[in-house]
């Protein structure tokens, strides 16, 4: 579904990711982890055509997309949950899944595609006319992740999605994403909350000062040993 080829990205003269390979495979749901500074954001800027490239390649569903600025990969059905939610905070709830919905290239109409996401999100269906930057931090989170949903995607992407939310509202989070995968969607979930992220991954990947460390399988990534140091 989505393949990084010896990614390679700079800040100015600084290096950033060198060389960074990674795949997700159709359905899997695969983790990021990478301690602060690692380059997980940045990789998820690579991916959303945020940053270009210095070298290597980017391939959706086999097609070379290293050169898509946001709005053609969102066209093209990814659906990107940045870090820190950006909604638009003065916006209604409904009015930020309609510009979801009209990034995404989707056919089915939005009624129809807003009442799959209110079943999802029986919290979103109360708060449709509040305005989005009056709800909580743990509502908003879910509108982000309704809202990069709403189009129907092939896969998201997701960066640091459990950002300060409490441990509670985290596991609720992260049960609602391994929901939306046993559902069929392919996920990329970058994360720094290692053993929660672990816990609904099918693999994962470990980022360290811009290059791929470790990467295998959840089992093997929970019995590594960088990994155990680092977080567990
Ligand atoms: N626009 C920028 N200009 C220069 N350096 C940057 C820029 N954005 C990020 N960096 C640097 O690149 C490195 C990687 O940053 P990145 O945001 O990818 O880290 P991260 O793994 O997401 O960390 P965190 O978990 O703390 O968010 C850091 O050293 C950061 O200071």
């Amino acid at each position: 579904m989505l393949e990084l080829k010896n990614v390679s990205t700079s800040y100015g003269p600084v290096a950033m990711l060198r060389e960074v390979s990674m795949n997700i495979g159709q359905g899997e749901l695969v983790c990021l982890l990478g301690p602060n500074g690692a380059g997980k954001s940045t990789t998820f800027k690579a991916l959303s055509g945020l940053l270009p490239l210095d070298g290597g390649e980017i391939r959706l569903m086999g097609e070379d997309v290293s050169r898509l600025g946001t709005e053609r990969l969102a066209a093209l059905g990814v659906g990107f949950v940045p870090e820190g939610r950006r909604l638009f905070p003065s916006l209604s709830v409904r009015q930020n899944l309609r510009l979801g919905y009209d990034a995404s290239g989707c056919r089915e109409p939005f009624e129809a595609r807003l009442e799959v996401i209110c079943a999802l999100f029986p919290r979103v269906r109360e708060r449709l006319n509040q305005q989005a930057n009056t709800m909580s931090g743990g509502e908003q989170a879910m509108v982000a992740l309704a809202r990069a949903l709403i189009g129907d995607p092939q896969m998201l992407i997701m960066d640091e999605p459990s950002l300060g939310l409490s441990p509670k509202l985290i596991d609720e989070y992260f049960d609602t994403v391994s929901r939306i995968h046993a559902e069929g969607k392919t996920v990329l979930l970058i994360e720094q909350n290692a053993e929660t992220a672990l816990s609904i991954s099918d693999r994962g990947y470990l980022i360290v000062r811009g290059r791929i460390a470790v990467t295998g399988t959840r089992a093997a990534m929970l019995q590594d040993d960088t990994i155990r140091h680092m977080y567990l």
